[in-house]
């Protein structure tokens, strides 16, 4: 099962193009990073998939059936910085929220306590802090107890005190089961908080897929023997040899495939080269980031 299949969906706003083709799958439980610069598309994607706006071509599904009313009341939405009263108490806001959404007011108090907010409920909305404020706001996509969540940036001009609140926060809630469909430019949230990622660039899908697989998809060998030159040789005709680079005196080799240490080690000494630096090393998210939007 997947909470939401998206096929080739594109989308044009005039002369720009801000979705072409974009296919992916989000799986039960995951917390789902929508990853990319400014202007990637990762807003209108959130749109389309919640009914704001309509894609010019493809389809998706939600719960593998096409997007019905039902389906959707099973996800709670936090697309933009919510507009409650500030006068109001974070419980009367609360209130209007579940008024407007058709949930049950009973509800409340237990996404108070889930939101940290208990103790400040009969506090006016304007004496909250902006990690409460937002810590308010997840607290209202959860009334009615969706199971799905979907959050448009969520710790966006938030100080660190609060970003840590709303990160905590959204890992308390997939601890739970619920599935997270959150939209982010940082890769370090992204590395924090998701065990999913889409990484969007103007409008096209660049990959996808569990963060540890994308984490170890550019893995490097960085090793060195008593001549590079010819060590470079030997590891250029290695079956699974992609690129090669040379950086402060080693080698770094990117192999197609995940190659074991300890045969490529017998493999160089076979070629008569015995190596005295070998080491795998895992590129930070970041790096393969820049490596792709770059390309
Ligand atoms: N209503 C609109 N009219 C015209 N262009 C738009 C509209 N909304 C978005 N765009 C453009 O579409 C592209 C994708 O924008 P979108 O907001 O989806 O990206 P984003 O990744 O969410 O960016 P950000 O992180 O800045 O919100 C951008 O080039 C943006 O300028």
């Amino acid at each position: 099962m997947s909470i939401l299949s998206l096929h080739n969906i594109s989308k044009r706003y005039g002369a720009i193009q801000a979705l072409s083709g974009v296919s992916f799958e989000v799986p039960p439980g995951s917390v789902f990073g929508i990853l990319g610069p400014n202007g990637s598309g990762k807003t209108t994607l959130l749109g389309i998939v919640t009914d704001v706006l309509k894609a010019d071509e493809g389809t998706y599904s939600l719960f593998d059936a096409p997007p019905a009313g039902r389906l959707r009341r099973q996800i709670g939405t936090l697309l933009e910085t919510p507009n409650f009263y500030h006068y109001l108490t974070a419980c009367q806001n609360l209130q209007v929220a579940a008024a407007i959404k058709q949930k049950p007011e009973q509800d409340i108090s237990r996404v108070l306590e889930i939101a940290g907010l208990t103790a400040r409920q009969h506090s006016r909305f304007k004496t909250y802090s902006l990690g409460m404020k937002q810590r308010l706001a997840i607290a209202s996509a959860l009334l009615g107890d969706p199971g799905v969540l979907i959050l448009d940036e969520p710790t966006n001009g938030l100080d660190p005190a609060g970003i840590a609140e709303v990160r905590e926060l959204v890992l308390r809630l997939a601890e739970t089961g619920k599935t997270i469909i959150l939209a982010s430019h940082l890769l370090d949230e992204v590395e924090k908080v998701c065990s999913h990622v889409a990484i969007l660039q103007k409008g096209k899908l660049l990959l996808s897929g569990p963060v540890n697989e994308v984490l170890a998809r550019e893995d490097y060998v960085e090793l060195s023997g008593p001549d590079n030159t010819v060590l470079e040789a030997v590891l250029a005709r290695h079956p699974a040899f992609s690129h090669i680079l040379s950086r402060n005196g080693h080698l770094q080799v990117v192999f197609s495939q995940p190659v074991d240490l300890a045969a490529l080690n017998a493999y160089c000494a076979e070629q008569g080269v015995w190596l005295n630096h070998l080491h795998i090393r895992k590129q930070s998210l970041e790096k393969a980031f820049l490596q792709l939007t770059n390309n």
